[in-house]
């Protein structure tokens, strides 16, 4: 048919409905269908037109009648007609028109766009004819409406099992195996959406058509992502806080041998704090054989203790390692304890010298305040017969015993048996890390000189053998110490641990109906410590420690600066200002003045020691009333270690924080963050400052006066 005569016939068409239409006095539907019929033809001659114009050889632009054609090969004016046409039409025709719109593309569509684009025609005119193709409806046959039937019978069949499925998820969130199952499904279903984008559409209300929508992702569960942590980090041994309420008489702790009970009944010692408590016998227990390998060949655990400052951590691992080297004969190197500083290592070995006082065993500090020659004296002797240890317990800091390790001739770690890592967190730090390395490195190696020590000689470990079990082994034994002991299992990975045992401190809290629950923050600080922090602006800082200290009468304070010249500016400004027995401590002083310094501290001769964080770890100095923190810290590790400067022991203390408003925020985030809340605001009105004002500005122009005769002096 061509355009005329379909023209004809469906004008034929619209007649005959209209009259229809007119008779059942529907006017406006039959409207709608004589329209849609008319389209149909015109759709089917088109067609026709198109077909037959692709057999015959190409003509150009121009149609038959040589008028210039649109786009459609209709003359402009038929275009302008239909838009007017459905512009005209009811809603609900135009709705059906979308949905068809919406459908998508049957086989043979594809098939005609492939012959399209293989018809030779310029990618400009497929690009139109597309065009075309998305704006009238679809040629419509018989075959098309059978196929629309089966797609609908689809698409029913679809909605309902999507719809079973997602209330089955619905029923079934959390359970693991059904969870699989239903990615499972929802695998399916996303691959039947693909096939039918439609009822995708119809799910998701706005999503465009050409759009693939993935189903079923909202009804899934978001899952919270749980670090991973292994079980003995997971599941610590759980040792109690507060120490004045869970005591243990030192009697009731098993295995403690008698004389080591008068020894620490002698010292004052009548009872062991919570953590002395748990981990003197879970030592003693895994040195049951001495110091050789357990019953049926098992290497010894070791020990993790994670217990706030001033737990009293230092004599958890004394009095076991005393008590196991009490009854050895030949002196070797058994126990070496690292320390990141000179004065904890000194503080340490003090320990030491007490508990092994009238015992026989020898205890030496190598930190570096003796000359290299005089510590290798004290560790080594020659003798004819080879080189005999003088040490049984070594305490030393890192570099120090690294000089000792690889030029010390004599010096053997072959028969160490515990290794005592304290501030552990610290030695992890890849500065000490080597250090650590090292000690093992020296522990395993072979001895170059035969004799009685062959007996006892050690392997590395490795799986338990038939072989490796029948001679008596020297085991190594790690016991890690800290107030904030890394739970990073990557970082604890590296000190190769072997079956460690975790304790660590938590804080329970009693409920009204008598019941406890235990907090478990990441750090715990002190039971007796009171934390205040005073929010303040730079300038206002100095004239803050002087109204604490002589306003406020704080007495036995340590105040703590982010650096030595800090530290020594604000020490030359309170000295200036006058009426403060006030001190330095840092690596400005000698180590003689820093060992004088703490003890006149100590004695309470100094009132207030500004200091730099060389005393903040470890540092026992008995009845610090007060720790400053005149510069915040930085790290949340630090803050901990600097206000654990004071109620020790189970006694109470306060730390103040001068933080800078600027500072506040993040400050108050990092104690957050570790599970600190309660630290309470200390705002001092600017009214309470101006009485030392005055004061104030003459000690800065005496200061001024003498940092320019030092300058002068200094210069001549
Ligand atoms: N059982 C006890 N009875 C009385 N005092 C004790 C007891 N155990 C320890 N102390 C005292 O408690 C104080 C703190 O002990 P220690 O220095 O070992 O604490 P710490 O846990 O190592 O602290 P830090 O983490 O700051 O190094 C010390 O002065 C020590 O003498």
């Amino acid at each position: 048919m061509t355009s005329p005569q379909c023209a004809r016939a469906a004008a034929m068409a619209l007649f005959c409905i209209r009259r229809y239409g007119e008779e059942d006095g529907q006017e406006a539907e039959a409207e709608g269908r004589a329209r849609v019929l008319l389209q149909r033809l015109q759709l089917q001659a088109r067609a026709r037109q198109q077909q037959k114009q692709r057999e015959a050889p190409p003509q150009g632009r121009e149609g038959p009648g040589g008028a210039e054609l649109s786009p459609a090969g209709q003359p402009e004016e038929g275009k302008g007609k239909r838009k007017r046409e459905s512009e005209e039409q009811p809603s609900a025709h135009r709705q059906k028109k979308r949905k068809r719109k919406l459908e998508p593309r049957s086989s043979s569509e594809e098939r005609a766009g492939t012959e399209e684009a293989a018809d030779g025609s310029s990618p400009r005119e497929k690009k139109k004819a597309n065009r075309r193709k998305s704006k009238v409806p679809r040629e419509r046959t018989e075959a098309d409406s059978e196929e629309d039937i089966k797609q609908q019978d689809n698409r029913n069949n679809f909605k309902n099992k999507f719809n079973k499925r997602r209330k089955a998820d619905e029923e079934t969130q959390g359970d693991e195996t059904e969870k699989k199952e239903s990615s499972e499904k929802d695998e399916e279903s996303k691959t039947t959406e693909e096939e039918l984008p439609l009822v995708a559409s119809g799910e998701g209300a706005n999503a465009p058509s050409n759009m693939m929508i993935l189903g079923g992702y909202d009804a899934k569960p978001v899952q919270k992502v749980q670090p991973f942590l292994p079980q003995w980090l997971a599941e610590p041994k759980r040792v109690q806080k507060r120490i004045r309420d869970n005591l243990c008489p030192v009697r009731d702790v098993p295995g403690i041998h008698p004389w080591l009970l008068k020894k620490l009944q002698r010292n004052g010692i009548d009872s062991f704090f919570p953590v002395q408590a748990e981990v003197i016998p879970a030592i003693l227990q895994s040195a049951a054989n001495g110091y050789l390998l357990g019953r049926g060949g098992y290497r010894p655990k070791d020990i993790c203790v994670s217990a706030p400052t001033g737990s009293g951590k230092t004599l958890a691992f004394v009095i076991p390692i005393v008590q196991v080297l009490l009854d050895r004969v030949v002196c070797h190197v058994r126990a070496l304890v690292v320390l990141p500083t000179k004065e904890l290592a000194q503080q340490v070995s003090k320990v030491f010298n007490i508990y092994t006082d009238g015992t026989g065993l020898k205890v030496v500090l190598i930190t570096g305040q003796k000359s290299f020659a005089k510590e290798q004296e004290m560790l080594v002797e020659k003798k004819v017969t080879g080189y005999c240890s003088l040490a049984d317990i070594v305490v030393a800091t890192p570099g120090r015993l690294t000089d000792h390790i690889n030029q010390t001739p004599g010096f053997s770690l072959t028969q160490l048996r515990f290794l005592i890592v304290d501030e552990a967190d610290r030695m992890i730090d890849d500065m000490h890390q080597n250090c650590l390395n090292q000690i093992v490195k020296a522990a395993f190696q072979r001895e170059n000189y035969s004799g009685s020590n062959m007996l006892f000689q050690r392997t590395k470990p490795g799986p338990l053998t038939a072989a490796s079990s029948c001679s008596p082994q020297i085991p190594l034994q790690k016991l890690l110490f800290s107030a904030t002991l890394t739970q990073d299992p990557e970082k604890l990975q590296q000190l190769d641990l072997f079956q460690p045992r975790l304790f660590t401190s938590v804080y329970s809290e009693k409920n009204r109906d008598g019941t406890e629950t235990e907090q478990d923050n990441k750090y715990t600080l002190p039971e007796g410590l009171s934390q205040c922090y005073v929010p303040c602006d730079l300038n206002s800082k100095p004239l803050l420690l002087l109204y604490f200290m002589l306003k406020m009468k704080f007495t036995r304070v340590l105040c703590f600066t982010n650096s030595r010249e800090a530290s020594h500016r604000l020490f030359l400004l309170v000295q200036a200002f006058g009426g403060i027995t006030v001190a330095e401590f840092s690596s400005r002083l000698t180590p003689n003045e820093r060992k004088r310094t703490m003890k006149e501290f100590e004695q309470g001769k100094i009132q207030l020691l500004i200091s730099t964080d060389a005393t903040a770890r470890g540092i026992d100095v008995k009845r610090v009333n007060y720790v400053i923190n005149y510069d915040a810290p930085q790290f949340i590790r630090t803050y901990i270690h600097r206000v654990g400067r004071t109620a020790r022991a189970g006694e109470t203390g306060v730390a103040f924080s001068l933080v800078l408003r600027i500072q506040e925020r993040r400050f108050l985030r990092m104690l957050r963050d570790a599970g600190i809340q309660d630290i309470k605001k200390h705002p001092v009105k600017g009214n309470s400052l101006k009485p030392l004002v005055q004061q104030y500005e003459g000690a800065l122009c005496k200061l001024e006066k003498t940092v320019k005769n030092y300058h002068q002096l200094s210069m001549a």
